[in-house]
């Protein structure tokens, strides 16, 4: 029965495949071009993470491909341009539009800047047929500005060179320039080398908060070639607020007040603040503890320092009373110790958590009846319900949380290692940590899947606010076996009103210490049926502390922490701007930013010379194609062509 119900599938399944490839030349050609494929060089893969809107810097990372743009152009023209004409020449490529521009202005004479123009331009065109030796001439033409593709084509592929066509080409490249087209050129051949250095893009997690500009990389990304995400716990916590929980919304709000970044909700996703403005005026004044935390170089009024730090408490206290009752109906959330709000004693200002008593300072218990602590003023239920609605009506943050769903997942498998942005909870022994859900025991990769799903499932249900998925979502971002916090308690309310850094102190998952190991790891790679001979896990979320002497490399290489620390607020705690990876055919390249330069710099100098690389390791043979993800994809469509060539062509 199963039987012929499969035969039956597949016939049908090779009867349409037979209307795209209806004649027997071109399914052996099809065939033929995709056993050539196998055979061609991996692309390079890009690993970022923990961009926390900092758009700026992660544009000159995506411009840059971390480097490898600038390694390309020294390896192709190491005997024909200085070292100073190659960073001239990497800052052309990688913001094409203003260094044309600051270049133009050094010219005098128009014949000066014409010879720029010639030699510019096969410069350009020999640094695209060096970067796409790995591509057939199909992609490459999907890489190629659309309007030049003919032109780029006639001079990448030359014959004849010196014989009957040379005045043939030169032409071309004059009548480029003679007709004003030379800039346009240039500047689309620029995002197609861009394009042609990182095949692939992996975002390990974390592209929102903090920063300024969140909204901006998710439009970048969207633009991006091809990719794929790995929520991070920041990332989980927008989608939340997307998908209908309240309390995530809460949260989000009070990072933007936090970081002086509440333009992200007003202006980027037009979301009007208003009512929770009017709120803040009305309860709230001046606390030193709620100021916000400004990057150096920006400033604020008095008047404006004291409404972001208003509207901050507002948020907090709403955020600490919405977190009760998910807290009360989900016992199994194990969360009783943060309802906090319960267990202040408020004649005395003292809070009890963990064990210690400790006093508070700066409190601001406005809208906090202490009879029933944790229940939401009928104005500040109204807020929260109408900044919810503002929020599910924003086209914007709708395409970007769309986005995020279709290219995200908690983890990846891809050629053969493990993307995860925070860990895979286990306990001191290394025994992956369970869960109970509905009744049902998870762990390991099983748990992993099943948050996935109520994720999914709490976004297609925008409507539902206090159901089972979405108060999961919150987990997510909080909950002691989640895999995008871990660590055991979020100890926000301490660090508000806490003098004593003790209670600050969020314990972490076993997991950041046992990763140190090769054989946990391995055990990890075995969870997710990776080869734990060839996989590695490609974790972000934890900063890593380079001026201690941390090292991003852990456990022989079978782990490796990229959080890109990118964000500006923690680069005094690691030291150093963050790391990125690189892995082409030979093998996996780290790469540490010392700091991440202004545009204007870059311009200027073409300064990314401070990118120090790291090899991982030099594998012992170049990986082709076959041995990827998409190479086992190829292989199937190749098996299914030549089912169809027996079946239907070759009697
Ligand atoms: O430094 P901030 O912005 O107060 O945030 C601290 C909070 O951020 C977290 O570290 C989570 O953010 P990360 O994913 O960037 O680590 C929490 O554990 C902690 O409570
Ligand atoms: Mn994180």
């Amino acid at each position: 029965m199963v039987e012929t119900y499969d035969a039956d599938l597949k016939a049908k399944y090779l009867d349409l495949l037979s209307t795209k490839y209806d004649n027997e030349e071109k399914v052996a050609t099809e065939i033929m071009n995709l056993e050539s494929i196998l055979h061609l060089p991996k692309g390079t893969e890009h690993f970022v993470s923990d961009l926390h809107g900092e758009y700026q810097a992660f544009q000159h990372v995506l411009r840059s491909g971390s480097g490898n743009v600038r390694q390309k152009i020294a390896a192709l023209f190491a005997d024909s341009l200085t070292e100073e004409e190659i960073s001239g020449f990497a800052a052309l490529i990688y913001y094409p539009e203003e260094k044309l521009q600051l270049i133009k202005n050094e010219f005098e004479s128009k014949e000066a800047l014409d010879e720029w123009y010639i030699a510019t331009i096969h410069n350009m065109i020999d640094l695209v047929a060096f970067s796409s030796t790995k591509y057939t001439r199909s992609k490459l033409r999907k890489a190629l500005p659309e309007q030049f593709v003919f032109i780029i084509e006639e001079l990448l592929y030359k014959t004849d060179e010196d014989a009957n066509k040379k005045t043939y080409y030169e032409k071309l490249v004059n009548q480029i320039i003679s007709l004003g087209q030379a800039d346009k050129l240039i500047v689309g051949l620029s995002y197609s080398i861009q394009r042609l250095i990182v095949n692939h893009l992996h975002v390990v997690g974390d592209i929102y908060d903090r920063g300024p500009e969140p909204e901006k990389i998710m439009d970048t990304l969207i633009d991006y070639h091809s990719l794929d995400i790995q929520w991070g716990n920041h990332d989980v916590l927008w989608i939340g607020a997307y998908a209908g929980s309240k309390v995530c919304l809460a949260n989000i709000l009070r990072i933007c007040a936090r970081y002086d970044n509440l333009n992200i909700i007003e202006d980027a996703y037009g979301i009007n603040l208003r009512p929770l403005v009017n709120l803040a005026e009305k309860y709230y004044d001046d606390n030193p503890a709620f100021h916000p935390k400004m990057s150096s170089g920006e400033e604020l009024t008095e008047l404006e320092k004291l409404q972001i730090t208003k509207i901050h408490q507002a948020i907090a206290i709403i955020q600490f009373k919405l977190e009760a009752p998910i807290i009360k109906r989900r016992p199994f959330f194990e969360m009783e110790e943060r309802l906090v709000l319960e267990k202040v004693d408020y004649d005395n200002n003292e809070l009890t958590v963990y064990g210690n008593t400790y006093k508070l300072e700066n409190t601001c218990f406005q809208t906090v009846d202490r009879n029933d602590p944790t229940k939401l003023l009928p104005e500040e239920e109204e807020v929260i319900n109408k900044l919810l609605l503002s929020i599910q009506q924003s086209e914007k943050l709708k395409r970007h949380m769309n986005f995020l769903m279709k290219k995200g997942s908690l983890y990846l498998k891809y050629n053969g290692n493990l993307l995860i942005h925070g860990c895979i909870p286990v306990d001191e022994n290394g025994d992956m940590e369970s869960m109970e859900i509905e009744g049902e025991v998870y762990k390991g990769r099983e748990l992993l899947d099943k948050f996935e799903e109520y994720l999914r499932h709490s976004f297609a249900h925008k409507e539902e606010t206090d159901d089972l998925a979405t108060d999961l979502v919150w987990y997510l971002w909080t909950g002691k076996y989640s895999s995008l916090f871990g660590k055991r308690a979020m100890t926000t309310f301490e660090r508000y009103f806490i003098k004593d850094k003790a209670s600050h102190k969020e314990e972490k998952n076993p997991y950041y210490h046992l990763r140190e190991d090769v054989d946990m790891c391995r055990k990890m790679l075995e969870e997710f049926d990776l080869d734990p001979d060839q996989g590695r896990i490609i974790n972000g979320h934890t900063p890593v502390k380079e001026i201690d002497g941390e090292d991003p490399i852990k456990a022989n290489g079978k782990m490796l922490v990229i959080d890109g620390g990118f964000s500006k607020a923690y680069q005094k705690t690691t030291g150093i701007a963050g790391y990125t990876l690189l892995y082409n055919s030979y093998g996996m390249q780290l790469v540490a930013h010392q700091h991440f330069n202004s545009k204007e710099k870059v311009l200027m100098d073409g300064a990314d010379a401070l990118s120090v690389r790291r090899v991982v390791d030099e594998e012992l043979e170049r990986k082709l194609v076959r041995d990827t993800n998409i190479g086992v994809k190829l292989k199937e469509e190749i098996k299914s062509l030549k089912e169809l060539l027996a079946y239907r062509y070759i009697d």
